[in-house]
């Protein structure tokens, strides 16, 4: 039964030379936990309950603080690790349900892992990095060798396709390891911190080659990020704390166009003036409650949410060096 709605994605038929067949799947997360048991009885809580959703073809950013949960909320979506409890759609797929042999072939057919450290092979070219997955996917080899060779023109990568990671810089290594993760067309691409270890140009470079995704091709792509000039790129923000969802917002909220490419001077600009009139909705919540003209609940509610918002701008004028 579960092996059915696997059908569709495993079938290496699919893949072609060139271009994408396959659009985006919705993503379903519902009260997901995660317990790591790291002996003596003693447990770590990773997730305590994390639920949302993500759109088919829609590109959202995790945004949190080193140990929030990141990639144990990627790798349990990705299919690499499994929670303790709660449930994760992809589309109809129960991915929490998944045995080892169905999640082997959902993680090569279903989803594209871009991660932090790049994870090329050193001894492979660029080529037959991309060419690995179809392999295990046993695309046939005339269509496989196409594939990767337009997949690394897709890049900017034209140029490398025999090169090793070593004699390739960070940036264009990441780029491999995007035509990597495209290599068997999945619906779905997750990428862990994937701009961690490279410099601004670089990362915002990548961002748009991942959001582009999304954006020109339907795919559903979600990111995992301690930067918020990454994260302001994506349609939605979901900002994770000590494994928990504390808050969602559109890169509007935070004064920033969904593709705005504007100079840091101008971003930090943008979110002063944004902070300085969430303060005030603050103060004038404040005054509401005090005159007596919304309930305490509705004072919560919404004082909360401005809280969120305005520790989230904090976090980006600080990480902007304001
Ligand atoms: N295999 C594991 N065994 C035990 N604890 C783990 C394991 N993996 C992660 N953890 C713990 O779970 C919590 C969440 O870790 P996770 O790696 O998901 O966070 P993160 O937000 O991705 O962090 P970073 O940004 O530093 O990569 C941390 O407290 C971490 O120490």
């Amino acid at each position: 039964m579960l092996g059915k709605l696997l059908t569709e994605w495993i079938n290496p038929g699919r893949i072609e030379a060139e271009g994408y067949n396959v659009k985006g799947l919705d993503i379903s997360v519902n009260d997901l936990v995660k317990i790591y048991k790291i002996g003596r009885g003693i447990e770590v809580q990773a997730l305590r309950g994390v639920s949302f959703n993500v759109l088919a073809g829609e590109a959202v950013t995790i945004m949190g603080p080193s140990g929030s949960g990141k990639t144990t909320l990627l790798n349990i979506i990705g299919g690499v690790d499994k929670p303790t409890g709660g449930t994760v759609f992809a589309g109809k797929i129960p991915v929490h349900e998944l045995d080892e042999d169905m999640l082997e072939k959902y993680r090569l057919g279903v989803i594209g892992y871009v991660f932090q450290t790049f994870n090329l092979i050193p001894v492979l070219s660029a080529i037959e990095n991309v060419e690995l997955p179809m392999i295990a996917f046993r695309v046939p080899r005339s269509i496989r060798v196409n594939r990767a060779k337009w997949l690394l023109e897709e890049v900017g990568l034209s140029g490398r396709i025999h090169h090793k990671p070593t004699e390739l810089s960070g940036g264009e290594q990441q780029r491999v390891a995007i035509a990597v993760a495209l290599a068997n067309d999945p619906p779905v691409i997750l990428a862990d911190e994937p701009t961690a270890e490279l410099d601004t140009e670089n990362a915002l470079k990548i961002t748009k080659l991942l959001v582009d995704l999304s954006i020109k091709h339907g795919k559903t792509v979600i990111i995992s990020t301690h930067d918020p000039r990454i994260a302001v790129r994506a349609s939605r923000i979901f900002r994770l704390e000590d494994g928990r969802i504390i808050g969602e917002y559109k890169p509007s909220d935070l004064g920033v166009k969904h593709e705005g490419r504007g100079k840091e001077e101008d971003l930090a600009e943008i979110i002063k003036n944004k902070l300085a009139s969430v303060e005030k909705a603050m103060e004038e919540l404040v005054k509401k409650l005090k005159d007596g003209e919304i309930s305490m609940e509705e004072f919560d509610r919404r004082y909360n949410k401005l809280r969120y918002q305005m520790e989230a701008l904090k976090e980006i004028l600080r990480s902007l060096g304001h």
